[in-house]
């Protein structure tokens, strides 16, 4: 077996192959898994009255307990076998970093490793617990510039004698690094700037000292330049190495970014690092002056192939971009790239060279373009398997374009959303681009969807081998088993099962929340289990589409665990339909404080609140109850409901502007809101 992979653990139990997604387990088989039914169920996620939020982790399981994160960054112990819990570590984070993350409070989970197990919470913390009760051993402030938007949703990675974390936030203005704490102390070992800083300020290492060689000396240094490793983070114990995964440019387009252009290393890379060091082995990137939030934070695989006769100790990964690569992980040398997804920012990746054949398609810079893969990818965090069974790689594919186009003046505070501003044309308008000249910038193009698959994919050949039917919307994280079988939890509620070399899908498992989280599964007591974390959310708790569950159900966070002749499962409550409430006449304005207030709402608000019929994970503002509009300017400058993730923006707003805010949703609407947002408890 290997080290450790994409997002969500950080142990090398031996019932997995932890960086593949692979597991030993193999009782339940195409033959019985019509028997798979409910083990136990464990909800209680709720913390301090915060609302329901995304759920990405994978559990883990260790000697009988079983190891996992929630919203918030809370972590929870329960008995693997009957659900118990054992205990929870609430680490109090702080509220207003919601407004610093650009998807959500969400959490990819704990790593466990020698009786402590390492969380890394929203508001930039490392801690070490003690696996036996929680108690926190030591914690670390890992931000090193906390007026910058940094965030962490990732899973810590334990690396020989250190515990290594990212953090997010490069659609919000921040410098990537990746830092190692001492597994033991938590001292501070070593720490690994994805890009350059400021020239003024000096380089840190000759490894900033190469990447700079990439970047415009006029490039905007004090929007960070993006690059952070917020999700996938492997580790290779038989040569001590760390690869991780970086992520995208700040802002998006390079032309903005770094004028003069460059390839602005290392963004949306994978950069193999020595352990004990920090320092880089090599590199290898992804997306060349990325300008697409092509992250290649995606999970990575490591595993033995035999490519042309000859075995190899290979890394894979499908980052955002829609390419499939595989790469000898001792040297970094890629031996292919070929397209999973549809891709139109470039015809294919030259192996003589390593990179990626521009297109005129992929380049936005004077007009609007539709772009394959979109902003979301074509694979994005959650994580893919491989069947050291079959050899294939079960990849969580999406299948949308998106327009981009250019806004010119970016400025702190800010978000990349202001300058690639996002359409999807198969989701209908989405945030502010709304382009008269929309069906000329789709002529010509492959029709767009907006939709997932899951796909079987074969490392060696580059090639698909089977393709689910389309799921709605998007697509969760897969496992596979030694018993033969694939699974993959739905947006529409469902645990896909499937036999992992037919492709042939045997079993939808109802569960009544969408699923974007891993499954995993373990065997104790000679009984197997299969487990998954249930709960819509992360980018996505802005607007539930039509087919996703979260739009028909009550969406909060569950944790369900099966087993053959389980009992059946309960399903949660429908959503109740709120009626429309206009706000009190006296908030209403004339039709120019109107006009501003609906352009700053657009600019602030909806990337989380979303539009007037909206439906999504947080409060839609048009069903505010009268004591909420009454305390409206309280809320929003006073950050009085900071706790609940509803930071105060009396730095980008006045008293006027949340005045015209307001007057703006005070507005009695003829398209008044079918339904309700999300609810506070
Ligand atoms: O560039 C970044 O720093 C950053 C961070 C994160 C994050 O921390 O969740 C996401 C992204 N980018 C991103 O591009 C993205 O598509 C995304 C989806 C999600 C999610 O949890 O659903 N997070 C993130
Ligand atoms: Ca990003």
């Amino acid at each position: 077996g290997c080290s450790s992979s994409g997002g969500s653990e950080g142990a090398v139990p031996d019932w997995a192959r932890e960086t593949e997604h692979y597991y030993l387990a193999g009782d339940v088989t195409a033959d019985n898994v019509d028997k798979l039914g409910l083990a136990w169920e464990f909800d209680d996620f709720v913390v301090r009255g915060r609302t329901h939020r995304g759920v990405e982790a994978t559990p883990l399981v260790v000697d009988g307990v079983m190891y996992l994160s929630g919203p918030w960054s809370v972590v929870y112990a329960l008995d693997a076998k009957s659900g118990k819990e054992l205990w929870r570590y609430d680490p109090q984070v702080d509220g207003t970093f919601a407004r610093r993350t650009c998807c959500g409070v969400v959490n990819r989970g704990v790593a466990v490793e020698s009786g402590k197990v390492y969380i890394a919470t929203l508001d930039g913390y490392l801690a070490a617990l003690d696996a036996k009760d929680g108690k926190p051993l030591w914690k670390v402030d890992t931000i090193t510039d906390r007026k910058m938007s940094y965030a962490i949703t990732g899973a810590p990675r334990v690396a020989g004698d250190v515990v290594v974390i990212g953090n997010g936030g490069a659609e919000m203005g921040v410098r990537g690094y990746v830092s190692a704490y001492d597994r033991k102390t938590g001292k501070l070992a070593w720490r690994f700037w994805v890009v350059p800083g400021d020239p003024a300020n000096g380089d840190e290492s000759p490894d900033v000292t190469l990447a700079r060689q990439t970047w415009d000396p006029k490039s905007r240094w004090d929007l960070g330049g993006g690059g952070t490793a917020w999700d996938s983070i492997v580790y290779d114990p038989e040569t001590a190495t760390v690869f991780v995964g970086t992520g995208n440019g700040m802002p998006h387009p390079v032309w903005v970014r770094s004028p003069a252009g460059g390839d602005n290393l290392y963004l949306s890379s994978i950069v193999a690092l020595d352990a004990r060091t920090g320092r880089r082995k090599w590199h290898y990137q992804t997306t060349p002056a990325d300008s697409w939030d092509f992250t290649a934070t995606q999970n990575m695989i490591l595993t033995d192939l035999e490519i042309d006769g000859k075995p190899r100790k290979v890394l894979m990964q499908a980052p955002k971009n829609g390419f499939f690569y595989v790469l000898d992980r001792s040297t970094g040398e890629l031996l292919s790239a070929e397209k999973y997804t549809t891709v139109t920012w470039a015809d294919r990746v030259d192996l003589k060279t390593g990179r990626p054949v521009m297109t005129a398609q992929g380049d936005y810079s004077k007009e609007t373009k539709l772009v394959w893969p979109s902003e979301a990818g074509g694979h994005n965090w959650p994580p893919m398997a491989y069947s050291e069974e079959t050899g294939l790689v079960y990849i969580p594919v999406l299948e949308a374009p998106m327009t981009f186009a250019v806004h010119p003046q970016p400025k702190r505070p800010y978000s990349n959303l202001q300058s690639s501003v996002a359409a999807f044309p198969a989701f209908g308008a989405f945030g502010a681009h709304e382009d008269a000249a929309q069906s000329k910038v789709l002529e010509g193009q492959p029709k767009p969807t907006f939709q997932g698959v899951l796909k079987a994919w074969d490392p060696v050949a580059g090639k698909t081998v089977w393709t689910s039917d389309p799921i709605p919307f998007w697509s969760g994280g897969a496992m596979a088993t030694a018993g033969g079988l694939v699974m993959q939890g739905t947006a529409d509620g469902f645990l896909d099962v499937y036999d992992a070399r037919s492709g042939k899908r045997l079993r939808r498992v109802n569960i009544g929340t969408g699923v974007m989280a891993a499954p995993m599964t373990y065997t104790i007591d000679g009984v197997q289990y299969v487990a998954v974390m249930a709960g819509f959310g992360g980018a996505l708790n802005v607007a539930y589409p039509t087919g996703a569950v979260a739009a028909e159900r009550e969406n909060y966070e569950r944790l369900v665990v099966l087993k053959l002749d389980g009992a059946a499962i309960a399903l949660p409550p429908e959503r109740v339909e709120q009626p429309y409430l206009p706000a009190p006449a006296k908030f209403r304005g004339p039709a120019a404080a109107v006009a501003r207030g609906a352009a700053l709402y657009g600019q602030n608000c909806a990337r989380c609140h979303g539009g007037p019929t909206g439906l999504g994970g947080y409060p839609n503002l048009w069903k505010i109850a009268p004591e909420v509009h009454d305390a409206f300017d309280q809320i929003v400058r006073e950050g009085i409901f900071a706790d609940a993730g509803m930071a105060s923006f009396a730095d980008v707003l006045s008293a006027q502007d949340v005045k015209d805010i307001h007057a703006y949703l005070a507005e009695p609407r003829e398209d008044a809101p079918q339904r309700s947002g999300g609810r506070l408890h």
